[in-house]
């Protein structure tokens, strides 16, 4: 795989399955689709950062909980789901880990900018530890299974927290491929906020077999 000549996370090349899986959601994704994830997520930050008075507090709540009733009317299973499986967009359409956009990859290094909100703050402006591991499974298995490789799932991940993780700023996770072993991955990651290290992480990825899931 050639380096990427210029930014543009939609064209990362997917292998054949998860090519299918994304361009599946994608077809069945209605218009206005992307805008409700956006929201969504631009609603937790704006929750997150709030105090605001009771009137406040229960119109909004009274708003969510009509938005809730419309989407729940139409529950699907997880197979028909398109959250998160939008795999050309950075963050892929989901809110649980904000949107990783990959900046530049290989085969075995991706490069991409991630800026945490106030939804992932753990305390004092410092972003949750389990929001930065979850940012580092995201970048690894992206990587794991870039280039056709075929699926593969975490077994292991180890980070460590060398300094405090900003909220609101962009960041810069790097990712790279150490090995292969068979059905076994071994991955590195690193985030920064410039030049400062904020964390490390070390994961084991295992290839699935066919039928495993
Ligand atoms: C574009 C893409 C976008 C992709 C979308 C964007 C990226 C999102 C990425 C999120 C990824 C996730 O979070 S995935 C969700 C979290 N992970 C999981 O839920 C995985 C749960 N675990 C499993 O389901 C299972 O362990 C499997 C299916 C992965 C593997 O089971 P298995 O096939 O029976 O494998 P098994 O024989 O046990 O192990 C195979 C070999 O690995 C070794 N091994 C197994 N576990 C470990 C371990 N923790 N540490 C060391 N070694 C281990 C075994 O010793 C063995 O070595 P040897 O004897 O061969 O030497």
């Amino acid at each position: 795989m050639t380096p990427s000549p210029e930014p543009a996370h939609d064209r990362v090349p997917l292998a054949p399955f998860w090519r299918q899986w994304s361009d599946r959601a994608v077809a069945r994704a209605p218009a206005g689709w992307t805008g409700l994830i956006d929201e969504l997520r631009d609603l937790q930050d704006a929750a997150a950062a709030s105090a605001p008075p009771a009137e406040t507090v229960a119109r909004a709540t009274a708003l969510l909980a009509d938005a809730r009733r419309l989407l729940a009317a139409h529950t699907v299973a997880d197979d028909e789901q398109l959250y998160g499986k939008l795999l050309r967009l950075p963050g892929r359409g989901q809110t649980l880990s904000p949107p990783l956009r990959l900046l530049s990859w290989t085969a075995t290094e991706i490069v991409g900018e991630v800026t945490f909100g106030r939804f992932h703050s753990g305390s004092n402006d410092a972003v949750h530890g389990g929001a930065v591991a979850l940012l580092f499974d995201e970048a690894l298995g992206r990587l794991s299974d870039l280039d056709d490789r075929p699926p593969s799932r975490t077994v292991s991940l180890r980070v460590e927290f060398r300094s405090l993780t900003p909220v609101g700023r962009p960041l810069t996770v790097r990712a790279r491929l150490l090995g292969q072993d068979g059905r076994k991955r071994r991955l590195a990651g690193v985030l920064r906020d410039g030049e400062r290290l904020c964390a490390e992480a070390d994961g084991l990825f295992l290839a699935l077999r066919p039928g495993q899931r």
